[in-house]
């Protein structure tokens, strides 16, 4: 039985703007496993940021996490990550549990060199005593993310470097205090497909390396298959299939996840019939009753309108929540 590090329950996420009450995610709930590279996948909009942000209270007013549990298995036991405080939270994000973001124009500081952004990291967390020692260790963290040069590169600012060394330090700084669960929203989406690639390969030998638990953000479904172990659908706000990325790519369950696969070349069964899901993701200020896609959903039933289908499982680790099952 694999063991789980983090347990989701029922997280839900609105935000509470002038134009009404945006249900972001709504009673999303998942497993993710030690070890394993989770995916969040699913259409621009859809609630992955918004997901994983919450994980660690991450979410800014407007927003506010209204309801759920999200029980990590730390060291010295369970814990409730929404039942922390501000100060107590903020002692396990960017330490036992790191993000690495999307831009890395976003998440490094044009003032500041490499290597005191990576040592300010590791400070805050009481991981060195102070930020001379802190950019000696930098030096390593910048070898090992594969940066060439790096007792040089370690007094480089931000803007002398290209693109993919700067998401190569983001990730440096998200590792810097060896995490045990590292969360990459789109880690490649801003850089061109040999970096992609690279950054991809990197991510895989740090977990590896470091036996990190990984949460993957990403609409790329090639992406997926080539780094994930198991994936969950996210459709506006929901979660509707998690699986193995063998039982999504090769047996996707759900109408949506099905027009997911239909949309890109599958790399699992070569099919390179490309078509767009008909529609648009809804406004989730006021979300379809039912089921969130019966809209868009070539299948829909009449229940399909009324009630909101629950997530079974349907075959070993593979859950689903649609009325067709
Ligand atoms: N600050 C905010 N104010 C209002 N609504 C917000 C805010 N932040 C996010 N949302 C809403 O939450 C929903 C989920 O957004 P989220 O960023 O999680 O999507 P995503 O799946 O990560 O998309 P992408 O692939 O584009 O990154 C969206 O409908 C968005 O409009
Ligand atoms: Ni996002």
């Amino acid at each position: 039985m694999p063991e789980p590090i983090l347990q989701v329950r029922d997280l839900t996420v609105h935000f509470y703007t002038y134009a009404g009450i945006v249900k972001a995610i709504e009673k999303v709930s998942f497993d993710v496993y030690k070890g394993e590279t989770f995916a969040l996948v699913g259409e621009t909009g859809c609630g992955k940021s918004v997901t994983s942000r919450a994980l660690t209270q991450l979410i800014e007013s407007p927003g506010r996490i209204v309801g759920g549990k999200v029980i990590y298995y730390s060291e010295k036991g369970p814990v409730d990550l929404l039942q922390l405080s501000e100060e107590e939270i903020r002692e396990i994000r960017g330490n036992e549990i790191a993000y690495i973001f999307q831009d890395p124009h976003a998440s490094l500081d044009p003032l500041y060199n490499v290597g005191y952004q990576i040592a300010e990291g590791m400070e805050v967390h009481g991981r060195i005593k102070n930020i001379k020692e802190g950019v000696k260790k930098a030096v390593d963290i910048l070898r090992s993310v594969l940066i060439p040069d790096p007792e040089k590169r370690v007094h480089n600012y931000p803007h002398e470097l290209s693109g993919g060394m700067k998401q190569r330090v983001v990730i440096g700084t998200g590792i810097a205090n060896n995490p045990k669960v590292l969360i990459a929203d789109e880690p490649t989406t801003a850089l061109d497909v040999t970096v992609q690639a690279q950054i991809l390969d990197l991510i895989n030998e740090l977990k590896a390396k470091y036996h990190a638990t990984v949460i993957l953000i990403t609409h790329n479904l090639g992406v997926v298959a080539e780094t994930a172990d198991r994936v969950a659908v996210m459709y506006a706000g929901k979660i509707v299939e998690i699986g193995s990325v063998k039982q999504i790519f090769k047996n996707p369950l759900h109408p949506y996840t099905k027009g997911l696969l239909n949309a890109v070349p599958n790399p699992m069964t070569k099919i390179e019939r490309l078509e767009a899901i008909p529609g648009t993701v809804p406004n989730l200020i006021t979300p379809p009753g039912g089921c969130r896609f019966h809209p868009r959903c070539p299948y829909a039933m009449e229940v399909c309108k009324q009630k909101i289908p629950e997530l079974v499982e349907i075959e070993d680790g593979h859950f689903v929540a649609c009325h067709l099952y």
